[in-house]
């Protein structure tokens, strides 16, 4: 569904020069729970960001069902981040003066593909029906992170891109929030790809990609 060949990104020049991607090249299957991990520095979140298209390579190809999305103008990028794609991120991003339900709607805005069916047994799976009048600093961290889940999803999107999406939870809440995103992407056949330091979640995962450097470490 995802492949990645030799992708390849520098920032800065000179002494200040970063290889943040060395030629990292990966098969992400359709359905299937991936993790990135390594070391601080190593990389994971720029591929992340570069399979949302939210900064993009200095050489290598990422085909996405067979389409070279880095060759997508304007208009394809931004229906590829809004129909393709779903993100959740470490600090939950929610927009602090909308309610809850506002957070969750207007990722739908362009797309108007939700129905009403789809979002009820989405915020019942997401055990945030009760939340949804509520703004953001009203709730719990677990409880926002669950919002931003649903934001994600709203979409249905093929995929979705989790940056440490429990790296401000306490373990019970970290438990919930990742049983949860594999239970509703694994539920609607979506592909989750997610950065984690956290042991006990990458083995969990069908596939680990574990970066050192820049660099894929083959196991
Ligand atoms: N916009 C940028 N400008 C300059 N350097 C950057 C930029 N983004 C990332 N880097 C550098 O690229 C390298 C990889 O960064 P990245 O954020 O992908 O690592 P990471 O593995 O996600 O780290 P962490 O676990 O700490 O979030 C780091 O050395 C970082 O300093």
């Amino acid at each position: 569904m995802i492949k990645i060949e030799h992708l390849t990104k520098k920032y800065g020049e000179g002494d200040s020069c970063c290889l943040a991607l060395n030629d990292v090249s990966a098969d992400i299957q359709e359905n299937t729970f991936t993790v990135i991990t390594g070391k601080s520095g190593s990389g994971k979140t720029t591929l992340l960001n570069m399979i949302g298209l939210i900064d993009k390579p200095d050489s290598g190809s990422i085909l996405v069902e067979d389409r070279n999305i880095l060759a997508y103008g304007k208009k394809d990028c931004l229906r590829y981040r809004r129909e393709m794609i779903g993100m959740v991120f470490q600090f939950f991003q929610l927009i602090p003066v909308l309610t809850c339900r506002d957070n969750i709607m207007i990722a739908n805005e362009c797309v108007k593909k939700c129905k009403k069916d789809y979002f009820d047994t989405l915020t019942e799976q997401l055990d945030i029906k009760d939340l949804l009048n509520k703004y953001p600093d009203q709730l719990s961290g677990g409880q926002q992170q669950r919002i931003a889940i649903a934001r994600a999803l709203i979409n249905q999107p093929r995929i979705i891109l989790a940056d440490e999406p429990t790296g401000n939870l306490d373990s019970e809440n970290s438990r919930r929030v990742i049983d949860l995103l594999k239970q509703t992407t694994n539920e609607y056949g979506m592909t989750l790809l997610m950065v984690t330091h956290d042991a006990d979640i990458a083995k969990q995962a069908n596939h680990c990609i574990h970066l050192v450097d820049g660099r894929i470490q083959q196991n």
